[in-house]
């Protein structure tokens, strides 16, 4: 788990005033962390192209081209000339040492997008965005300095981005390098260090990121038990049956002792290993929602009097009485974009289109989490938010190939399976999630289906 900060020019502060240390200092790691990159996969002589800005991302830029030249072949290339202090500085030092500055932006091995970074305050302009777009297109190992050009504080495009291999971020990794819309473009994230250890440099944050190796496993760790020791998930199936009987067989799957679904259809289908029940009574967690439309509206309210965990998905969040459940302990939800916009909605949050959602997800997570503080939160997309008590817990490590129907139901079975097991509702989102997205990592990225990702929670141990 890496701890990340929305903004981090609070933290360089800190560096000056508490540690003496200086922007040249700082710059210098961090010119020099980029160099590093460099030097371990290129042999001398490749030929880096280095496009700057006129900021201090740009110097970032100019001053990795004064490390590096006498070893590489060094282009650099200023679009907008050096405007701040420390960029014009850079550039002085760059041409003592006999650095040229080229006309243009060329071919090469290596392009270092060193444009803006979180300075970027408005849309790019349309010579730049052209600049970016030809960099793209170049046939280089693309590394991004800081931030990818064009990505701003909240993780949009303004409008288009630098798409790099690598991004070298300073300091510390920020949060909107993890955005949907940032997936695309940011490439491996790699921190540079600023001349102090990540220990001192990182102050409190609300914002984390969970890596694969954080997964825990509902493995069993004693002989002694039986089925009930792992609880028993009923799953309530309503107008579209498969969504509940698949994120019954994934809870099954992921460890619970017993799993039911609750239909009132006698003639339903399901597998040999799930049981069939015409009650919700007797269970130690519910999962509810998925293919529901209108289905169960007569036991709502006897469903909200019971006194267990309960993880709370699709259909549900455009009915008013979701709004009854908000109030309780031990929910999780599971909205993904356009439902979650009809949750604000329901609560009166707001009207959000689903593209509103999209370019505010921490934003409005966060909120949500304020207002609701006793719910877990998990906001599904490219990489998923979990939102409890105000801190936002981000799992970044799926891939495309969830994007496919069913790969939701599959998710609220494996929380539901793990509420089921007694885990605490945030523990249980966090890990499902991490081990929905592991299993979700399948080539081709095209051929995943919800039956193969459940089959695969058996290879995550
Ligand atoms: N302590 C520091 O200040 C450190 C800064 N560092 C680097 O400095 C960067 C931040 O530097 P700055 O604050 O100078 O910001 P940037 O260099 O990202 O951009 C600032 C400049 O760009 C202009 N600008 C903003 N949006 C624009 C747009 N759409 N079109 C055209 N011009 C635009 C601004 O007016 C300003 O001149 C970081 O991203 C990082 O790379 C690192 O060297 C580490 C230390
Ligand atoms: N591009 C993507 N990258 C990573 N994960 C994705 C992507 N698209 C979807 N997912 C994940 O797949 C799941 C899709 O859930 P959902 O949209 O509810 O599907 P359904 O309702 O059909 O089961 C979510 O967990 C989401 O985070
Ligand atoms: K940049």
């Amino acid at each position: 788990m890496n701890p990340v900060f929305k903004e981090v020019y609070s933290l360089d502060k800190k560096c000056y005033e508490k540690f003496n240390l200086t922007e040249d200092i700082l710059m210098e790691h961090a010119a020099y962390s980029m160099a590093l990159e460099i030097y371990k996969r290129f042999p001398k002589f490749s030929k880096i192209n280095i496009v700057a800005g006129p900021g201090n991302n740009g110097a970032d830029g100019v001053t990795l081209a004064r490390i590096l030249h006498g070893d590489y072949i060094v282009n650099l290339y200023l679009p907008l000339g050096a405007k701040s202090q420390m960029c014009k500085l850079q550039l002085e030092r760059f041409e003592a040492v006999g650095g040229k500055v080229k006309e243009n932006c060329e071919s090469g091995d290596v392009i270092v997008d060193a444009l803006f970074g979180s300075g970027l305050k408005r849309d790019l302009s349309d010579e730049i965005a052209g600049l970016i777009r030809k960099m793209n297109k170049a046939k280089a190992f693309k590394i991004a300095c800081d931030i990818p050009t064009g990505i701003d504080d909240n993780g949009n495009l303004r409008p288009v981005a630098f798409k790099a291999d690598i991004t070298v971020t300073m300091g510390a990794e920020k949060l909107s390098l993890y955005s949907d819309a940032a997936k695309d473009y940011v490439g491996e994230i790699i921190r540079a260090d600023l001349g102090v250890s990540f220990n001192k440099y990182k102050g409190p944050t609300h914002y984390h990121v969970w890596e694969k190796e954080d997964l825990i496993l509902p493995l069993r760790d004693k002989q002694n038990a039986h089925k009930r020791t792992y609880g028993h998930l009923g799953v309530l199936v309503g107008e579209k049956p498969g969504a509940g009987i698949m994120a019954a067989m994934a809870a099954f799957n992921f460890g619970a002792g017993l799993v039911s679904v609750v239909s009132h259809d006698d003639k339903i289908n399901i597998p040999y290993e799930i049981m069939h029940s015409h009650h919700i009574q007797g269970f130690s967690a519910l999962a509810f929602g998925m293919g529901l439309d209108n289905h169960f509206d007569d036991e709502m309210e006897e469903i909200l009097k019971l006194d267990i965990p309960m993880v709370i998905d699709a259909d549900m969040f455009y009915r008013s009485e979701i709004r009854d459940f908000l109030s309780k302990e031990n929910i999780v939800l599971t909205p993904h974009p356009k439902e979650f916009a009809a949750l604000l909605k329901v609560v009166g949050m707001g009207e959000y289109s689903p593209s509103d959602v999209q370019k505010n997800r921490f934003y409005l997570a966060e909120e949500f989490s304020k207002k609701y503080p006793k719910i877990v939160l998990l906001l599904k997309g490219a990489n998923k938010i979990i939102a409890y008590k105000g801190n936002l817990h981000i799992d970044p490590n799926g891939s495309v190939a969830l994007a496919k129907g069913g790969s939701g139901d599959v998710l609220s079975g494996m929380i539901g399976s793990l509420l089921a097991q007694g885990w605490h509702p945030l523990k249980a989102t966090i890990h499902a999630s991490l081990a929905h997205s592991i299993a979700g990592n399948y080539e081709p990225n095209y051929a995943l289906t919800p039956l193969k990702l459940i089959k695969r929670l058996e290879n995550l141990a």
